[in-house]
């Protein structure tokens, strides 16, 4: 009797352990950025590589900063998307911008608390800012630019600027901290409802300390202020290059993107030249886009600027030199499906003249 009982007791164990183990591979945290008032779709589209991680969709999300923005932002995740299982709120003004040594703070102790799986952010360069600093207080490495996951621990990210897919295991200890490609992960409308909204849950920041916060000081943040959509999520992009020749010129790629309700992007040498904020690069070293239709403009595809657009669903390109590498149309390698041998100074104006304008 005594013998059945203790069997019990250790069966009903083992079956506690195991659900304790699932529990923890199955809780998963992103951490989220938010503008007015509401997540940004490369939040969500990390939530969505979180729920590969995630057998019973319980996927809790953090939110930091301070006020009714925040609020609203916290709304906007509870409803944003069905694998949102919890709201984590953090308000406070130490957390009201996004610097790298309070958020990281923000979610060693998020972790402290919640003994999470893994980490997700996306990779922005808010979560590249954060997330390598927050495993370093949690003394774990993270992987990076994740375009794939294969298992609980095991991930496709590409090396050598895109040239090569590698697939890592990871053989740390918890939690496993990712940032990925959202472009990988892309959320369809269909796929964000949900019939009610998550709970969201203020976080105790009573031992929220103040080390390291001296470390850096906000002075000022500069977007653009456009209506356009966001480059890293957008249907159509039309991106100029060193082409372009001066900051005046591109007003006419800019003009072409309202017409096509397309997002503007730029390749470095055009940024460095000062044609364009920093904000518009693409590639290695900029922004991942993979829209339905990439335009370029005075671009010659240089291997960098390819590693942010490759994977675009239609390549068009305008360059006045038919041996540009674009062009370029090798078994290994073929960038543009549509080229135009011709002077962009014709061709954009053409097309804004003969294209409708935007309802
Ligand atoms: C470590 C590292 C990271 C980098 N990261 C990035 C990155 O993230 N993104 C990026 O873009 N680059 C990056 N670069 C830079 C990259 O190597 C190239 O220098 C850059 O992409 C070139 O930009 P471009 O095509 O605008 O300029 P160019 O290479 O100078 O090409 C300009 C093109 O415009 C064409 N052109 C000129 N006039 C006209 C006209 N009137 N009509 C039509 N076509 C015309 C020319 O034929 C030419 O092909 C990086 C480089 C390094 C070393």
């Amino acid at each position: 009797m005594a013998t059945r009982a203790i069997l019990r007791a250790f069966r009903d164990r083992s079956i506690t352990s195991r659900t304790a183990s699932n529990y923890r591979l199955l809780s998963t945290l992103v951490l989220a950025e938010h503008e007015g008032g509401s997540v940004k779709t490369s939040s969500v589209s990390a939530v969505e590589a979180a729920k590969y991680l995630s057998e019973d969709n319980s996927v809790s999300i953090l939110l930091a900063g301070s006020g009714p923005s925040l609020q609203k932002a916290a709304e906007h995740a509870a409803s944003c998307h069905p694998s949102i299982s919890q709201v984590l709120m953090s308000d406070s003004e130490k957390l009201k911008y996004p610097l790298a040594e309070p958020w990281a703070r923000l979610v060693h102790l998020v972790q402290k608390k919640g003994s999470y799986s893994h980490i997700i952010a996306a990779s922005g360069s808010f979560g590249k800012n954060i997330l390598p600093r927050a495993a370093a207080l949690l003394d774990v490495s993270p992987v990076t630019d994740v375009t794939e996951i294969s298992g609980s621990n095991q991930f496709v990210r590409p090396i050598y600027a895109g040239n090569a897919l590698c697939t890592v295991q990871y053989t740390g200890s918890n939690p496993c901290m990712l940032t990925i490609r959202s472009t990988s992960f892309p959320v369809a409308p269909s796929d964000n409802a949900r019939s009610s909204a998550a709970p969201i849950l203020q976080v105790d920041l009573s031992t929220f300390g103040e080390e390291g916060m001296e470390k850096s000081r906000y002075i000022k943040q500069s977007s653009l202020d456009t209506e356009r959509p966001d480059l890293g999520n957008a249907r159509v992009v039309v991106t100029g290059g060193r082409g372009l020749k001066s900051a005046e010129n591109f007003n006419m790629v800019e003009k072409l993107a309202e017409k096509l309700g397309a997002a503007v992007g730029a390749t470095r040498a055009a940024v460095d030249a000062g044609f364009v904020p920093n904000e518009l690069q693409v590639g290695q070293t900029g922004k991942i886009v993979a829209p339905e239709l990439y335009i370029a403009f005075g671009v010659s595809g240089a291997i960098q600027h390819l590693a942010g657009m490759r994977d675009s669903k239609v390549i068009v390109a305008v360059n006045k030199d038919s041996d540009a590498p674009i062009f370029q149309q090798t078994l290994e390698l073929q960038v543009a499906d549509y080229g135009l041998v011709g002077d962009l100074f014709e061709v954009i104006p053409e097309l804004l003249q003969k294209l409708p304008e935007k309802k």
